[in-house]
């Protein structure tokens, strides 16, 4: 994809090898101004790496990263940019509103101490030292510290995991408020509810490639699919082909049927097998549906 003016990051077939382990492999990754983009994927899939790629924390093997335009290491680029990253290297001993003051004076036009500590939830926190602080708290702190300094864009590496279901929607509101202020963010996660709350855009990483695109409805819709399993003797390559399935497999006395449109297909196999039985319908789990995007088009058979 070209750059244009309102790219404000973007990887272009960035690959990231670490010894023998592939992390990423030709990833192609743009955030548009006011965008949240989600980047979705299993453990392992190189979301913590694009992120390293676009902040300069990591350079690319192959490819190309680019921030505002910039190389990432570029201070004018790391100056639009904040940051919340799983690993945050913050020192334990100072107190939490010695780390805003530090933080917000790298900036030319931070916002203020009041601001962040309501955005973030920090009422109280402020005179205890952060390496008191339970895990949660020092999360908030984290976000607090990615705010502070009014970025363009916002990088929030897992931003909610560890956080109990209160402080999760705190951190979902601030994103909405930031967004609704002109924010732009790349949000990554294991939960599709997290980006299904907060981004216009999901990108799913499978082992260092983009598995799937599009926007939260559209990869809903691809991964809330069902599983169909009875004993039957209909052959599976003829159910494979019927409207709806995206496979059929036999197992032994077993089909197994992969379809994003259960009932219609139910139907079809009681009307074309009367000695169907043993027939159990559910719902594909979110890392099955993380496998089945990763490798289309699915295998005939295992
Ligand atoms: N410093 C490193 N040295 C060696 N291998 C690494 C390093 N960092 C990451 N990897 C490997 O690269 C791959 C991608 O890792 P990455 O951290 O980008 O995944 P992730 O999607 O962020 O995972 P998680 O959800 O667990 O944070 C993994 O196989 C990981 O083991």
């Amino acid at each position: 994809m070209a750059d244009d003016d309102s790219t404000l990051a973007q990887l272009s077939a960035a690959a990231k090898r670490y010894g023998g382990t592939c992390a990423l492999d030709g990833v192609d990754l743009s955030l548009r101004g006011g965008e949240v983009v989600a980047l979705l994927g299993a453990n392992g899939a190189g979301k913590s790496t694009a992120v390293g790629l676009l902040l300069g924390l990591l350079q690319p093997d192959a490819g190309r990263a680019r921030l505002f335009g910039m190389p990432p290491s570029a201070l004018a680029a790391r100056r639009g940019a904040g940051v919340m990253l799983q690993a945050a290297g913050i020192p334990a001993t100072l107190r939490v509103g010695e780390l805003l003051q530090l933080t917000r004076s790298y900036y030319p036009a931070p916002r203020s101490v009041a601001d962040c500590v309501a955005l973030a939830g920090l009422e109280g926190l402020l005179g205890r030292r952060y390496g008191r602080l339970s895990g949660g708290q020092q999360r908030r702190v984290q976000f607090a510290l990615a705010i502070c300094g009014r970025p363009r864009l916002l990088f929030l590496d897992e931003p909610t995991t560890g956080l109990d279901i209160q402080a999760r929607e705190q951190v979902w509101r601030a994103v909405r408020e930031l967004v609704a202020q002109g924010s732009a963010v790349l949000l990554t996660t294991h939960y599709l509810e997290e980006a299904e709350a907060l981004a216009d855009r999901v990108v799913m990483l499978d082992a260092g490639r983009v598995a799937a695109e599009g926007s939260v409805a559209q990869i809903r819709a691809r991964v809330v699919q069902q599983r169909i399993r009875c004993v039957s003797t209909l052959d599976a390559a003829v159910v494979a082909g019927w409207p709806q399935v995206r496979s059929a497999v036999r197992l032994d006395d077993t089909l197994e049927i992969v379809t994003a449109g259960a009932e219609a297909v139910v139907r079809r196999l009681l009307d074309e097998d009367s000695g169907l039985s043993e027939l159990e319908v559910r719902r594909a789990s979110l890392a099955e549906a993380f496998l089945e995007l990763g490798r289309e088009p699915l295998p005939e058979a295992a």
